[in-house]
């Protein structure tokens, strides 16, 4: 019988690459479920191509939209809206929920995966490091697993498959970093970047707002946090590695000095494909690193006086609590303030380390108290925005 499967935020980067996955795994997986936020000629495209039973979609202009232009065939189809519409698709009775949404949106429906006990293969980092104290202990009690997505993730997943002994064999995880565009740039470089140049990711192609992520450093930090949760490993266990040509993919050390390391080309349907066909290995038509032609796999510190994201994250994942709920809200803020050219790029971890200092302090006892902090700190943040009190 095929796997069921729901996409949420199918017609992002990794919604897309996982539906060229699906297709090029054949009659083995079988679409539920698709949501979309606004590209709503696409997300007709998907329907077309998948059929799935029920389509969820950003806002109500969009489900007009959408329920306008839909095939005839389709037109019976239910369309949700909003938080609403991704939660009733992580509902439906699918196998598999690719969590792909951008942002804290992603809480609920993620949310709603896991308490129905499905599996999740999880791209979206901001949910987890809002929510994880809560998500991970939800996954254990209702049976539910996360699979890792996210390239280090994978990384660190596929080496702790390859593990003897289960329990106390690992020293750390070694999360490795491209360094994003600005690796090389010294700080008056940084004061003049334009959007433009963040959006010129090294090695990877992805969406706006975790390419910005990639450029401040931030992106590294939440996967930290990320890490933290998956792989219940403390802070101090955890080291970031520049490593600029992105084939080392992430490492883990073990107790016994052993570092076993993942390597691949930069391409996200590896771990998609991993993710979905656990624990087997399917075989896939790609070219082999070449190591000849590498000639160079370099190394280097992070650096957190350049690029402050990365101190704040780890710092927040120690303090716990709201805190790392805020840090994510606020650069959520701040990334799309930047987008929009309203705010230097030096500015966005000064705005996200303001909201942190002026935050309320708390331990949310459940995800609706998260979701509610999200809120809170995305208005503070806009506050902290328009009075420019970064600037203290
Ligand atoms: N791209 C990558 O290589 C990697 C991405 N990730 C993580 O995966 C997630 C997705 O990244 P990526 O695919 O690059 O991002 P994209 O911006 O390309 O895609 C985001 C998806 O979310 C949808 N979406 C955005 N806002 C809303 C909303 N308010 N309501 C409903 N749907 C919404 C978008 O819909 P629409 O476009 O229709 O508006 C789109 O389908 C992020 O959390 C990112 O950090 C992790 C590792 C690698
Ligand atoms: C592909 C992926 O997993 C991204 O999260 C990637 O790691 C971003 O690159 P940086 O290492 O520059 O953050
Ligand atoms: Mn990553």
């Amino acid at each position: 019988m095929a796997t069921s499967i729901t996409v949420l935020g199918s017609t992002g980067v990794i919604g897309r690459l996982t539906l060229e996955v699906l297709r090029d795994l054949g009659d083995r997986f079988e679409v539920r479920a698709l949501t979309a936020g606004q590209n709503v000629d696409l997300l007709i495209d998907q329907i077309v191509a998948t059929r799935p039973a029920y389509v969820a979609v950003g806002d109500e202009t969009a489900r007009k939209s959408l329920s306008e232009r839909l095939p005839s065939e389709f037109r019976h189809m239910e369309i949700g809206v909003g938080t609403e519409g991704l939660v009733t698709a992580a509902k439906l009775s699918a196998d598999v929920v690719v969590s792909a949404v951008v942002g804290a949106v992603g809480l609920l429906p993620t949310w709603a995966a896991v308490d129905r006990g499905a599996t999740v293969a999880l791209a979206n980092k901001e949910t987890l490091v809002a929510g994880g104290d809560l998500i991970m202990p939800r996954v254990t009690a209702q049976g539910s697993s996360i699979l890792p997505l996210d390239s280090e993730h994978s990384a660190i997943f596929q080496c702790l498959a390859s593990r003897g002994s289960l329990v106390g064999s690992v020293r750390k995880l070694l999360v490795t970093a491209s360094g994003g565009p600005f690796r090389t740039w010294d700080e008056a470089q940084l004061e003049n970047v334009t959007v433009a140049d963040a959006l010129r990711h090294p090695t990877w192609n992805m969406g706006r707002k975790i390419t910005i992520d990639s450029a401040t450093l931030m992106n590294k930090g939440l996967e930290v946090i990320e890490a933290h949760h998956l792989f219940q490993t403390p802070y101090d266990s955890i080291e970031v590695v520049v490593h600029p040509q992105s084939i080392i993919h992430s490492m883990v050390e073990f107790v016994d000095g052993s570092i076993i390391a993942q390597l691949g080309p930069p391409d996200m349907r590896l771990p998609i494909q991993y993710a979905l066909t656990y624990p087997e290995r399917v075989k896939r038509q790609t070219s082999s690193l070449n190591f000849a032609e590498l000639s160079r796999l370099s190394f280097e510190a992070p650096d957190v006086s350049r690029f402050p994201a990365l101190r704040l994250a780890y710092e927040v994942g120690r303090a716990g609590g709201y805190a790392p709920c805020v840090l994510n809200a606020a650069n959520e803020v701040a990334v799309g303030a930047f987008l929009e050219g309203k705010l230097p790029f030096t500015a966005i971890s000064k705005v996200v380390e303001q909201a942190l200092e002026e935050h309320e302090q708390g331990m949310p006892g459940s995800i609706e108290d998260v979701v509610e902090m999200d809120g809170v700190a995305r208005l503070l943040t806009q506050a902290i925005l328009k009075e420019g009190r970064w600037r203290d």
